[in-house]
């Protein structure tokens, strides 16, 4: 190291100090002033929740700063004007002085825009833009870059690539996998700085690639969004949304160490409250459900259970110590049904007028029953003679001798009779939405009434246990149910709080069971295992729940509301979704305030989309705009040379993304003998471990085969995972294609890819996916002959 960068690394350093210090300082202020809420005592209960939320406040506080720890501050521009800015994780000031002299700015404040975006042709300003490298808090290397073109040593084939920062860039992209996805702030590349920073409103559509970063601009705009529109954004929640657990748990660590800690991360299969569906289906069967034309047969089935009669009903009443019948006849319970629906109301909030005309029906036929004028003849004809006066109008005569209160009397009582009720039950139920829907999937009869547009064979793979548990695909259903029977319902806080408690509650006796019998589902409440595995709830349970009754931020509100009204919704892998999950999606952000990234190539779903234009327009027609990502950060040209074949084999029309770098490693390929796939198999898993060295292996197989596969290569390779749920922090694992959406390895081995591509009408899309996940090599394993479209 020469003695310049020596010297410009200790100043970098002294610099670097200065800021840690001024981090400790916060954090330790923050901590005592957490000592001294958590201390104080407040006598009313207003003083206890302001406590409560200060400590929360300065908790989260301390979560931010110990989560900048790392790469705190990353980056300097210098500008023509002589000016230096420091830029980093969050924003900090000297105070000392009584002025606010900024030390270090946050990435997503205007003023560390150029940092982004400056190249030598468009500097923005900015004279030299240098990349500051640490570990912990040490400096460890600089990466410069002069933008100024009339300096001679411009370093011109940096920013002629057109990436910022390339070498600083490059050793991201090299480094090993963790199993965990890191943040990219340090290398925002320009393309990928304008979708982060695009305006609030409206839908953004972020199409691109495999590996051109799409998640990470998702997660980074996410964490931009929240601190430009924090005030609005920290009250109405930011959600997002990601394909499976999986991916979910490989993300996780990015917000937080952007020091967002609010967003609410989930699947769709998360977003029904009450609901944790992790029931398994096949594919064809989501596909059905996926259809929009769901929204018609859950009509229909609730109008079957909107009951018609056809003969008249008795009703078997007590009045006064006596038994007594009345019948309802069908035309009575047509005219209630037809008031009830005239109300337009949700189907639940409509049982009130059913209920209500056929209580005036009943009470009708006892006030005439009982209060029939045995004189009413006698009566009328005195009327008619002239005798006028004596009666208030004609209508009075004959009719009934109950008066008014008489009548209310009746009115009130039939109200309450078990019968009547019992009745009103069987013509006009009150119903969930879990009740509606497994209602309808339990019933042959039901399924024929409300589906007669799907052919006898869907119409039987619809049908299931109402025990069991629900799937993802069933969720969108229940939310349109519930859309159907209870409309927009406002939560209050103790829902959300109880909901909170019911999904830790649910978490833990799902673990208790896993352990007593294996995952076996709980979403049937009725299951008395349900009710066994809660009873196990310990003291120490009991604590954490009052803890966490004292804080309920904006996200924990919006998890346990399904009405509620998200400021911005996040989509990744957003081509999956089928067009009954938009619905639930659209519902949920009526601003419309949407960033939704994906790739259609990649579309693996069956009832996912095949272009965003279709997708968009039932809800926004054509006001959504497009950005695209053309830039490959994770797969080399040697690979994405062989995935280029299989795009052109899905659509010649679209074009590859242009990879970043060589690796100079071609991908290979092995035709074996059948008998022998799985112990050459283990054999190239220990090879490839090999290779990465502490980076990470994904085998990757057809969906048939990951439990003998993955059992095979689990009992040779300790530390393998395996299927759904598998831990990536591994340094082997094991899984489908669907597991493996959004997920990257140092080395992949594909295995089978006929099958991966036969296994499904959207399997030339699966094997793209497949072909793309690895940093570094790909090998091919397979016993029949490749795909004509894998060209090696
Ligand atoms: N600007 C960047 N600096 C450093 N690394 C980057 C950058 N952009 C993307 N990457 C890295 O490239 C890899 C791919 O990114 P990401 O997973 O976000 O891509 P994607 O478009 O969502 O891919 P896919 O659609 O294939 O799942 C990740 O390891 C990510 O960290």
């Amino acid at each position: 190291m020469s003695n310049d960068v020596e010297w410009e690394q200790g100043q970098e350093q002294v610099h670097l100090d200065l800021l840690y210090g001024h981090l400790d300082e916060m954090r330790e202020r923050a901590q005592a002033r957490l000592r001294e809420t958590r201390l104080s005592r407040g006598s009313t209960h207003q003083a206890m929740s302001e406590r409560d939320s200060m400590s929360a406040l300065l908790a989260d506080q301390i979560e931010r700063y110990d989560a900048v720890e790392n790469g705190l501050c990353f980056g300097r521009i210098d500008g023509f004007d002589g000016t230096t800015r420091y830029i980093g994780r969050i924003g900090l000031y000297d105070e000392k002085s009584g002025e606010h002299i900024p030390l270090l700015t946050d990435w997503r404040a205007p003023a560390s825009r150029p940092f982004y975006l400056a190249t030598a042709a468009s500097p923005e300003g900015v004279q030299r833009r240098r990349h500051i490298r640490t570990r912990g808090r040490k400096v460890t290397d600089l990466d410069d870059e002069v933008l100024d073109l009339d300096v001679a040593n411009v370093t011109a084939g940096k920013t002629l690539s057109g990436l910022a920062g390339e070498a600083t860039l490059m050793a991201a992209i090299k480094a090993k996998r963790t199993g965990r996805m890191s943040d990219i702030v340090e290398t925002i590349q320009a393309e990928q700085d304008v979708v982060i920073r695009s305006d609030l409103g409206g839908a953004l559509v972020v199409q691109g690639g495999p590996g051109t970063g799409k998640t990470a601009v998702a997660l980074h705009r996410a964490a931009y969004l929240l601190y430009t529109f924090r005030e609005l954004l920290e009250t109405r929640a930011v959600l997002i949304v990601g394909p499976n657990d999986t991916f979910l748990r490989y993300i996780s660590q990015v917000l937080p160490s952007l020091a967002e800690t609010g967003v609410l991360l989930c699947t769709v299969g998360d977003l029904f409250p009450g609901v944790t569906a992790r029931r398994e289906e096949p594919a064809v069967v989501a596909e059905i459900k996926g259809r929009l034309t769901f929204t018609d047969i859950l009509r229909k089935a609730l109008d079957d259970r909107q009951r018609q009669p056809t003969k008249r009903i008795p009703i078997e009443i007590d009045r006064d110590g006596n038994r007594e019948t009345l019948y309802l006849e069908p035309g009575e319970a047509r005219r209630a049904r037809n008031l009830a629906r005239a109300t337009k109301k949700p189907h639940n909030a409509a049982r009130a007028a059913f209920e209500k005309e056929i209580v005036e029906a009943l009470t009708t036929k006892i006030a005439e029953r009982i209060g029939d004028d045995p004189f009413a003849d006698i009566t009328r004809a005195a009327f008619e003679s002239g005798r006028k006066d004596d009666f208030a109008n004609a209508e009075d005569i004959g009719n009934n001798v109950l008066d008014q209160s008489d009548i209310a009397e009746i009115r009130k009582s039939l109200a309450k009779e078990p019968e009547v009720l019992a009745v009103c039950d069987w013509l006009w139920p009150v119903l969930t939405p879990q009740q509606l829907v497994a209602g309808l999937y339990a019933s042959p009869e039901r399924l024929d009434k409300a589906a007669p547009q799907l052919t006898g064979s869907e119409r039987a793979a619809l049908r299931r246990d109402p025990r069991g548990g629900w799937t993802a695909a069933d969720v969108p259903l229940l939310d349109e149910a519930a859309e159907l029977l209870d409309g927009d319902k406002p939560v209050s806080d103790e829902f959300v709080i109880e909901e909170r408690e019911r999904l830790a509650r649910r978490e833990y006796a799902e673990g208790a069971l896993q352990i007593l019998e294996g995952s076996r589902s709980l979403d049937d409440e009725e299951d008395p295992e349900y009710l066994a595995a809660t009873d196990l709830i310990d003291a120490a349970d009991l604590g954490e729940r009052q803890r966490v009754r004292s804080h309920v931020t904006a996200a924990q509100r919006a998890a346990a509301d399904r009405s509620w009204a998200f400021g911005h919704i996040i989509v990744d892998e957003a081509q999956e979704l089928s067009p009954m999950a938009w619905r639930l999606l659209m519902r949920r952000c009526p601003s419309r305030s949407l960033t939704l990234v994906g790739d259609v190539a990649q579309t693996g779903d069956l009832s996912g989309a095949a272009s965003w234009e279709t997708t968009l327009r039932p809800y926004v027609e054509n006001r959504w705009r497009l950005a695209e990502l053309t830039v490959n950060y994770r797969t080399p040209a040697e690979i994405m040379a062989v995935a280029a074949g299989v795009l052109a084999d899905i659509d010649p029309t679209m074009s590859p993304p242009r990879s970043v770098r060589e690796t100079g490693v071609p991908p290979w390929a092995e035709r074996i003998d059948p008998v022998k796939l799985t112990d050459r198999l283990v054999d190239a898993v220990r090879q490839e471990t090999a290779e990465a060295g502490d980076g990470r292996v994904g085998v990757l197989v057809p969906a048939g085969r990951v439990a003998d596969l993955g059992a095979a290569v689990a009992s040779a390779i300790g530390g393998t995972a395996v299927g759904a749920g598998a831990d990536l922090v591994s340094p082997v694992v094991v899984l489908t294609v669907k597991q493996a959406k959004g997920l990257e390895f140092d080395s992949v081995l594909l295995v089978e890819p006929d099958e991966i591509v036969k296994g499904s009408p959207r399997g030339a899309s699966d094997l793209y996916v497949a072909l793309t996940r690895a940093t570094q090599r790909l090998g091919i394993l397979h016993t029949k002959p490749l795909p004509p479209a894998v060209r090696l």
